[in-house]
This record gives C-alpha cells, structure tokens and sequence, in this order.
C-alpha cells in the first residue's frame, strides 16, 4: 500500500490519563432508539414505501422500541405522508415517542412541526455539522458562525413550540461528525444549544446526540471523547446524553458499548446495521451483546428470524451469513473439533440442570433466538466423528456407541472428500445405513429358530450365501452366544466379541431394536448394526454385519 502518506493520523483525541471507563461494566440497558427509518431508509437505493414503513414501524413498536425516529419529514412528502398517518390513523403506542429529523434552516423547521402536530410524545432532532471537515468544506464558515446556525435554528424550532401544545416535546441536538470535531468546540456548540433550549424553562432533558458520522479512530478514542463531554458540560443533569456510531472501519459496535462505560445513557442505531455506507450501529448486536453477559436488553429479539424476515422484505437488504446472532451460519459448526465440543455440551446439557448456558463454541443458546438446535452442525470435510454421532443421534436417535465414532466418521468424511461438498442429514444417514446396517453379504440371516431349556439356548440358523442356504446350528448361554457358536462350527470362525450395544428405536408398534456390535479379527476391530423389529434378530444381524464387513477387507 504505498498511498499511507495521503491518510493523517487521527487529530481529535481528548487528554484523558485518569480516565474511568476502562474500569467499569456493563451492568445495565441503555436508552434505545432506532433510527431505521431515517437514517437507514436514507441509504437505501430505494427508500421504503408508506406500507413498507408502516410495516417496519409495527416491527420496532412490537420489538419494544420506545423513541423511533420516524424519518425527516422536509425530505419528501413519502416522509411527510407516513407521519401524517401515523398520528392521524392514531398508530403510535401512548408509550412511545417518534422522533424527527431537521437541518437547522428556519423553512425545514417548520415543516417538521406541521409535521408533527397532535403527536403524543416527540422528539424533535436538529443536527449542525460542527467538525472542521465540514465547517471547512460544507458551510465554509468560521467556529462560530457554525455555532450561530445551531444556536439559531434551536432558537427559531424553540419559537414553534406552542404549535405542539399538549404534546410531550423533547428537543436533541447532534453535532454531527462530533468526533472529528475539536473537543472544546463540541462542547461549546452543545452548551450554547442547551441554554438556548434551557430545558428548565421548556421541561425534560435535551438529548445531547454525539456522534461518529463517519469513523475515524479507534473505540477507545471515541470513548475518552465522550467520557471527557460528560464529564466537562456544565449541567450534565439537564442532558441525555446519547451517542450514533456508523461502522466505517467495522468498530460501530465496540465504539457505542466503550461508549456507554465511559457514561453514554442513550443508543441511536438500526436493526442489523444498515445505514450510510458502512451502516449504522447493529442495535441487535449491541442489545444481544448485553443479553449474552446477563444483562436484560429490554428490547425482544426472541423470534429473530421472523425480524429479519420483515428487514429483508421492507429494505430489499440481505443479512450476512456470518451476520452475528442472526446469519444463518452461526450457530453451524462444520469443523471436526467444533462439533465433538458442541456435542459434549449438548450431552451434557440433557443431563444436567446448569445454573448458566455453557456450551464451548455457541455463546448464546439459538432457542433464545428462535433459532432450532437443527442446524448446529452441518457435515463436510472438515467434520469429524463427534459431528457425525451427533447428526444421527439428534436426527435420526441412533446411539452410536462412543468407540464406535471413529469409524462412521472415517466413511462419512471420506464420501464428503470424495464429493467435494457438505452433506445434508440424509446423506449422514445413508452412509451410516450403507456401510454399517444389515450388512447381507456374503452371509444373509434368513430366517431363525430359538429354543430355551433351563439355562441353555440353542439356535437353528438359515445362512444364504451366495450359492445357497445352510442350516447351521449351535448352543449357548444366550441367543448371541449360541450364534456365535453356529457360526463358529460351520467354520466362520476366528473371530470374537468385544463390544456389545442396544437400544430402542422409534415409539408404540413401530418401535424397532437397533444392536451395535464390535468383533475382532486377527487383531482388528470391525463394527457392525443390526436392525429389526426383533430385538433378537437386531443382534444377530449386527453381528453378521460385522463379520461381513471383516470379510471384505
Ligand atoms: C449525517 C446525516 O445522516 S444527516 C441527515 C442526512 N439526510 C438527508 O440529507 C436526507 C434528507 N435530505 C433532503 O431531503 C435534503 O437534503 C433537504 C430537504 C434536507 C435539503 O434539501 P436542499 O436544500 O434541496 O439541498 P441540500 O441538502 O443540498 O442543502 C445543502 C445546503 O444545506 C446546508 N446545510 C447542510 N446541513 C445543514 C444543517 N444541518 N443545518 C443548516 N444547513 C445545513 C448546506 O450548507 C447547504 O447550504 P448552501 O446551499 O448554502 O451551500
Ligand atoms: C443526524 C446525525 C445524528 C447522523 O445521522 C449522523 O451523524 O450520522
């Protein structure tokens, strides 16, 4: 990259050695208020419709928003339309406050007013870009003309208020690009505003909105920014004081919750981030980020999917798989070590009642989310035996024995390398019943005849092979043995059994036995399942599958 030297350090970090935030926690949730569709829908390619807003709208009151940002109702009559029927169609919760959006130019202004009248509660939103970027560039005006334009416009916004009488009015101000701008004149500017509101003249706190516009520092700068503003503005009881990351260099999320340790009390954000190039902050991941540390977000995400279904829908935007909490790959492990984790955790889980979520590899529990446990665990090559045990157990409630793994595992990845792809359930479980169950040949049980004196069994067994069908005969301790020792006389010997399991399959008449069973031969361990409607014959074809399978190596 040989173009660095066009790009300057970061200029407007504050002084802060004793800074206090490093030092706290996050123990609480913060003030919520989206601003999907204003600052999201401005960046759409192409805006929400009235229905769509409407739509939206619903999913953030249900969602449990309480300040909504509904938009900037001087930009279009779209805008203007929706918050005329929002108020007029009588659509907003008595709890909650919709918040608009205007420049500070006196004609803007007013529409925003006409556009609010007979609401309920409102906030009324005014931004000034105070950075030296766009005093320099935009404005082309000194510090304090700039300041003039904020404290004017407030000023002018402040005359309209008996326009909205009986409605509850709160007033915020943004400094836009506040974090570009020079610490001092950010405070200056926001102190001028507040007085000029004067709060205990007008009632409430004015929400003082400090964002980062456009990233350009690292969370921990920004922290100190806003950890210096609370702590140096004259009357920090008079004032919210609320912050909006945008996602520039990706750090939207660690810059507002640094944010809110060094005294933040307000979020503005979007659901899944969108917003201005890189996108707003991700309110979900913010509010999940707190749920996940034990902390109530008082927001509902329990039936994410069905949130972001309407987010796609309304926005034509998609979500990253990787998206966090709500992709559809993260709560999927495809590699071998993962999955034999998860497994364990889950297992362990079933069998014990644990105080706290703990499972290595998924941090939240998906149910949580109106995520299903389906999908935990996807097969390709990169999985191993504790992946593949787990698929067939869950999905299909076959208990592979433990010692058994390796070897489903072993055919299971070696069909995935060999197709160079993920395999769905099914084909996990087409592997396992082709390699494993009811191995017929060379030697295919027919049919059999059990008979008990005393302690003694003793079988009469139809073998086919495949020139014909023997009888074979034997006696033992149990039906498995006498088996064992038909085979043995007949000649299909040298071989013994080490391992023994079995289980229930299914429920009521259609319940099946399925017997897992390990022979060794000439030092070698070989696996095999039977399954049947008998529990008998289950075993004696797991053991016929075995030494079928030793037969073909
Ligand atoms: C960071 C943010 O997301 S801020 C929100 C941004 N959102 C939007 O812009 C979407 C809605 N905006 C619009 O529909 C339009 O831009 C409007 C209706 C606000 C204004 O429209 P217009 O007046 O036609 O155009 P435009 O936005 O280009 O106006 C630029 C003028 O506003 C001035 N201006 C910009 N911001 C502000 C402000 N906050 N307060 C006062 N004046 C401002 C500029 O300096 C410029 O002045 P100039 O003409 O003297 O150079
Ligand atoms: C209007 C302000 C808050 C804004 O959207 C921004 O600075 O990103």
């Amino acid at each position: 990259m040989k173009n660095a030297h066009k790009y300057r350090p970061f200029r407007f970090s504050v002084d802060l050695p004793d800074r206090m935030w490093p030092d706290k926690k996050l123990d609480k949730a913060p003030i919520w208020c989206s601003v999907d569709l204003r600052d999201g829908n401005q960046a759409l390619p192409v805006p929400m419709n009235v229905d769509q807003k409407l739509e939206y709208f619903k999913l953030l009151c249900d969602v449990g928003f309480k300040e909504i940002e509904v938009g900037f109702p001087s930009a279009s009559q779209i805008e203007f339309d929706f918050i005329r029927k929002l108020i007029d169609d009588n659509l907003i919760p008595d709890d909650v406050y919709i918040q608009v959006l205007t420049q500070a130019r006196p004609h803007l202004i007013e529409r925003t007013v006409e556009a609010v009248q007979g609401a309920k509660n409102v906030v009324l939103h005014m931004y000034v870009a105070t950075s030296e970027m766009h005093r320099n560039i935009v404005f082309k005006r000194s510090q304090e003309e700039v300041k003039k334009i904020a404290v004017d416009g407030t000023s002018y916004l402040k005359t309209l208020l008996p326009r909205l009488e009986g409605s509850n009015v709160l007033y915020e101000f943004s400094p836009e690009a506040f974090n570009m701008t020079e610490p001092d004149f950010a405070l200056d500017v926001c102190q001028a505003v507040v007085d000029t509101w004067n709060p205990d003249e007008v009632g409430g706190k004015v929400i003082l909105n400090l964002p980062t516009t456009i990233e350009g520092s690292t969370p921990n700068v920004y922290a100190d920014q806003i950890e210096w503003f609370c702590r140096n503005f004259k009357g920090r009881d008079r004032i919210i004081v609320s912050i909006h990351t945008h996602n520039d260099r990706g750090t939207g999320v660690a810059s507002t919750e640094l944010a809110l340790l060094a005294g933040a009390d307000r979020v503005e954000g979007t659901l899944f981030g969108n917003g201005e190039r890189t996108g707003n902050l991700d309110i979900v991941t913010v509010a999940l980020n707190l749920y996940t540390m034990g902390v109530d977000p008082g927001l509902d995400f329990s039936n994410l999917p069905q949130i972001r279904s309407i987010y796609e829908r309304c926005t034509g935007m998609s979500i990253h798989p990787r998206h966090p909490y709500a992709g559809d790959l993260v709560f999927t492990a495809f590699s071998g070590s993962h999955q034999d984790a998860i497994k364990k955790g889950m297992d362990l889980l079933k069998q014990e009642q644990k105080e706290y979520w703990e499972i290595p590899y998924l941090p939240v529990d998906p149910q949580d989310l109106g995520r299903s446990y389906k999908a935990i665990i996807r097969i390709n090559s990169q999985s191993g035996k504790g992946g593949v045990s787990y698929i067939l157990q869950e999905e299909y409630g076959l208990e592979v024995p433990k010692k058994m793994h390796p070897y489903v595992g072993k055919k299971v990845n070696e069909v995935s390398d060999k197709l160079v792809r993920e395999l769905s359930t099914q084909e996990v479980y087409n592997v396992f019943m082709e390699n494993f169950v009811n191995i017929s040949e060379p030697l295919d049980l027919e049919d059999y005849t059990i008979k008990t004196k005393g302690k003694e069994v003793s079988i009469e067994a139809d073998i086919k092979t495949n020139r014909k069908t023997e009888s074979i005969t034997g006696k033992g301790n149990g039906p498995i043995d006498a088996f064992v020792n038909a085979l043995k006389a007949r000649g299909w010997n040298n071989f013994d059994i080490v391992d023994y399991h079995e289980q229930a399959l299914g429920k009521g008449s259609s319940t099946e036995a399925v017997a897992y069973i390990c022979i060794n031969r000439n030092g070698v361990d070989y696996w095999g399942v039977g399954r049947h409607t008998d529990t008998i014959a289950a075993s004696l074809h797991a053991l016929l599958s075995a030494y079928n399978l030793s037969e073909k190596e």
